[in-house]
């Protein structure tokens, strides 16, 4: 019984009828003046336990829903009679089956937990528990989880996932409920992966709480518990590290994880910059060809006369200038993964060789006769709708089917607001540390400027900014007024002050399809080739023109660097060191 700041345990006889009210005779006695006198009867009997209202002023609710007539109560049911909440719990002996729970109803019931957390100090912890490969229905996993719990917990299964609430245990003792549920499930699913999450520590809404907890499951190696943490917001994978924190990016890295253990071809849609090569990688990464090469191509970035020789290789003579035969990146790619970044951006004629490829699983290089075989894992990406480059005959039809087996969609930054400051300060740490001085700390009016921007260059953009703050900023904290000027808005506006940096031009907006129609389009290869001129630039000014230092900053090789002052015309004074 959970009455003001206080709390109280009552036992029910195994048999009996008990009122429940501010009556003087009553059982169960509740002095709150909301309670009505005879405000409600408990009919024990055989180990069932039912609740009826009678006819009280203030009503009766189980879990959030008003009680009509007899409702049967199970073991973790909460009862509320005016200002009063009663948490029913069974223990030992026989009680009859509850229905299998729907995931919305836990959330709710996780919701109320929290509040006792906060009210009460009391523990609520959650296990994301993700199956694996497993012969078993989740339906049956399900099964056989609820028989291992206490009457108190909670299952349900959410997605391809099971979802389990286990309240009042402190931490040692919830770790060693979670280790439990995944011994009892690994003669059905050995694979599986656990996460563990509790309140207060790791959040206190329920969607917090069970991000925390898939986040975490994320993480853990095959037929192991992790139990979430702050560094758990990073997902290691190999040479990448990557920040994944949000409910929606979480989901969806479990599906990457999910799809890397087939062959499956994968397309990945999102704005640019929202880390689809990351995605790709993860793919790569998790899936039985880690250990044969990743190869990625950015098909906006290659000039069309080069395209077919960089995919398909080619052989000494094939064209002046072949001094000797060289492996394209499909042949290089064989027994790995290939990334296909933009593949919306490849010609029609390189669309119909790279389809006869895929399907043949062969190719012959550029002046050549013989075929070569190749063993493809495709991951395509866009920012653009497929489906509509399709309807618009820009883009084969064969091939988006060949290519859009499973199809996954990043969210932008601007939809990842738990990310953005762990983004920020990831981003920042390491710009420092690569200028080599101190570690700088975010003011809150900075977080507040950076979690207000719309981002159309997603983390890319995000990265770009707090590089270009590390290198600007003067003293320890980094303020508003390091950033750049556009990010500032309306103050940049009203004070016609000249911009330090200038916005990346808009990037059209996979999820926005009419605004994008009515957008004048310019070839995408011109836009990033502008706004590498133009951060290049800007590095430049950061670096008082010392290209070393510049190119650090936007994380690019010197000879790159170097080469491309020269292709950009870039005039600016530079030296070397
Ligand atoms: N979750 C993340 N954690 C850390 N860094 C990230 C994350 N997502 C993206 N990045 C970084 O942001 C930059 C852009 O990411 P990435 O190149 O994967 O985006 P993209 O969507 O493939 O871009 P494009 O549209 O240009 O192909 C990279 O430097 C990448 O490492």
């Amino acid at each position: 019984m959970l009455e003001g700041n206080s709390s109280s345990l009552r036992s029910l006889p195994r048999a009996g009828t008990l009122l429940i009210g501010r009556d003087a005779l009553a059982a169960i006695r509740l002095e709150d003046p909301s309670v009505s006198r005879r405000h409600a009867e408990l009919l024990v009997n055989e180990g069932e336990v039912r609740l009826s209202d009678l006819g009280s002023h203030n009503g009766v609710r189980v879990n959030g829903e008003r009680v009509v007539g007899a409702q049967v109560l199970y073991s973790g049911d909460v009862v509320t009679l005016g200002n009063i909440s009663l948490v029913f719990h069974c223990g030992e002996g026989a009680q009859p089956g509850r229905p299998p729970l729907e995931e919305p109803a836990l959330r709710v019931r996780l919701s109320e937990e929290l509040e006792r957390v906060l009210g009460y100090e009391r523990a609520v912890s959650v296990v994301v528990l993700e199956p694996g490969a497993t012969h078993a229905s989740l339906p049956e996993l399900v099964r056989t989880a609820t028989a291992s719990l206490r009457m108190m917990d909670l299952v349900c299964q959410s997605a391809n996932a099971l979802v389990v609430m286990l309240p009042e245990l402190e931490e040692e003792a919830a770790e060693e409920a979670a280790q439990n549920i995944l011994e009892v499930l690994s003669p059905l699913a050995p694979q599986a992966r656990a996460g563990l999450a509790s309140a207060p520590q790791d959040g206190l809404n329920a969607d917090a709480l069970i991000a925390a907890a898939r986040a975490a499951a994320l993480a853990a190696p095959p037929g192991s518990l992790q139990i979430s943490g702050p560094t758990l917001y990073r997902l290691e994978l190999g040479e990448r590290s990557l920040v994944v924190a949000d409910a929606a990016m979480v989901r969806t890295y479990e599906l990457l994880r999910r799809l890397s253990a087939c062959a499956l071809p994968v397309l990945i849609h999102g704005e640019t910059g929202s880390g689809k090569e990351n995605a790709a990688w993860a793919v790569h990464y998790w899936s039985p060809r880690a250990e044969k090469p990743f190869v990625a191509l950015n098909c906006s970035a290659i000039p069309e006369s080069l395209a077919e020789s960089e995919l398909f290789g080619y052989e000494r003579g094939a064209f002046s200038g072949a001094d000797k035969s060289k492996a394209g990146l499909l042949e290089r790619a064989s027994g790995g993964t290939l990334f296909l970044d933009e593949v919306a951006e490849l010609s029609p004629a390189l669309q119909a060789k790279l389809l006869r490829a895929l399907e043949q699983k062969r190719l012959t290089r550029l002046g050549d006769s013989r075929e070569r075989e190749v063993d493809l894992r495709i991951v395509a990406a866009t920012h653009r709708v497929l489906t509509k480059e399709v309807e618009a005959g820009r883009f084969r039809e064969d091939l988006f089917f060949r290519l859009s087996a499973a199809v996954v969609m990043l969210p932008p930054l601007r939809d990842r607001p738990r990310e953005l400051p762990l983004l920020a300060r990831a981003f920042l740490a390491e710009a420092c540390a690569r200028a080599g001085r101190l570690p700088l700390s975010i003011s809150a009016g900075t977080m507040g400027v950076l979690s207000a921007h719309s981002w159309k260059g997603n983390v890319r953009e995000l990265r770009n900014v707090l590089e270009y703050a590390a290198a600007t900023a003067s003293g320890p904290i980094l303020e508003p007024s390091h950033l750049p000027d556009y990010l500032l808005g309306s103050r940049t506006e009203a004070s016609g002050t000249p911009a330090s940096s200038s916005p990346p031009p808009a990037a059209p907006e996979a999820h926005d399809a009419p605004a994008a129609a009515s957008r004048a389009f310019r070839p995408i290869a011109e836009e990033l080739r502008e706004l590498e001129r133009q951060r290049m630039l800007e590095a430049l000014t950061a670096a008082g023109g010392v290209q070393r230092h510049a190119a650090q900053l936007i994380g690019m090789p010197l000879r790159t660097f170097a080469f491309k002052l020269k292709k950009y015309k870039i005039q600016k004074k530079v030296t070397l060191e």
